[in-house]
């Protein structure tokens, strides 16, 4: 064993341990410390180029929101989500806490077409659709065909299939994806009333670019962005900062982390307020 090898076993074991003493102090489990909390940070590596952890949780998910949720009870399966990641294993949806904020900027916006990029098991696709207006649709982009897939069968428990498009693919793939939304999917200019930006943190700017550059928003459209504090995306603030007051109105929700109260996180509210003749 290399010494550096030899240094991160002792700092994974002392973590492990000092996780089991907390949880022992507390009398129960403290969220942050949690074992799928710890095995979901083990696999960050696998996460940023696969878009799973690699034990199987958001497979195991998806039989656990089959077997148990209400089905075509959205409100059931959205709790049944919540609760599998309070207490089985930790998700990286946005979350209830940060999904309120969510919620409401979609109630705001009474959005026709919303775009989503980052589907992972469907969970956010999931509250968009549970309050925007009855004759809207989410199209979402995953970048994983198992969890694009994972999500459908989520969202179809949930008696949303309909209202929820799943693309899979990347803004930020030269263009196949673009040309897709556009050519299929009817993504074309000003037709986007709202974005969930929720992938890949260091795509997030070019890919909002990329979209601004469609022409796909109008005045008014709203752009949320989750994780801007953590595990951030500096790139991307420092330019809506920059932008405040001219091409873009900002809102800072300074929440937490999905699932504990530890972490802080920053979510980002952004009106775009250019109009197409200026551009
Ligand atoms: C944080 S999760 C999304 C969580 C989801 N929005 C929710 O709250 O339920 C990020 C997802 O983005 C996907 N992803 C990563 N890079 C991407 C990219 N460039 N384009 C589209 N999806 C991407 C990952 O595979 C992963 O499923």
């Amino acid at each position: 064993m290399t010494s550096r090898s030899a240094a991160l076993a002792t700092f994974a074991a002392a973590f492990v341990g000092a996780a089991v003493i907390a949880n022992r102090l507390a009398g129960k489990p403290v969220p942050f410390l949690r074992w799928s909390v710890i095995r979901f940070a083990l696999g960050a590596r696998r996460l940023l180029g696969e878009g799973q952890v690699g034990d199987g949780r958001e497979e195991a998910l998806a039989a656990h929101v089959t077997a148990t949720a209400r089905r075509g009870d959205i409100d059931d399966v959205i709790r049944v989500i919540d609760d599998f990641a309070h207490t089985r294993s930790f998700l990286m949806n946005v979350g209830d806490e940060k999904g309120e904020i969510l919620d409401a900027a979609v109630r705001r916006a009474r959005p026709a077409l919303l775009l989503e990029l980052g589907t992972y098991c469907g969970y956010s696709a999931l509250r968009m659709a549970r309050v925007m207006p009855p004759d809207a649709t989410v199209c979402t982009v995953e970048i994983n065909p198992a969890n694009a897939a994972i999500a459908r069968r989520i969202w179809e428990h949930a008696g949303v299939g309909e209202r929820i498009t799943s693309v899979v693919g990347s803004i930020g793939d030269g263009g196949t994806t673009v040309a897709r939304l556009r050519d299929e999917y009817g993504i074309d200019t000003g037709t986007v009333d709202f974005v969930f930006i929720d992938h890949l943190k260091s795509a997030y700017l070019p890919d909002l670019l990329r979209i601004v550059d469609e022409g796909w928003l109008h005045p008014g459209s709203l752009v949320v962005a989750d994780n801007v504090r953590f595990p951030g995306a500096p790139d991307y603030l420092a330019y809506m900062r920059s932008e405040e007051g001219g091409r873009w109105r900002s809102k800072e929700h300074y929440t937490h982390v999905e699932y504990q109260r530890v972490l802080r996180d920053l979510v980002l509210e952004s009106e775009f307020c250019d109009d197409l003749a200026g551009r």
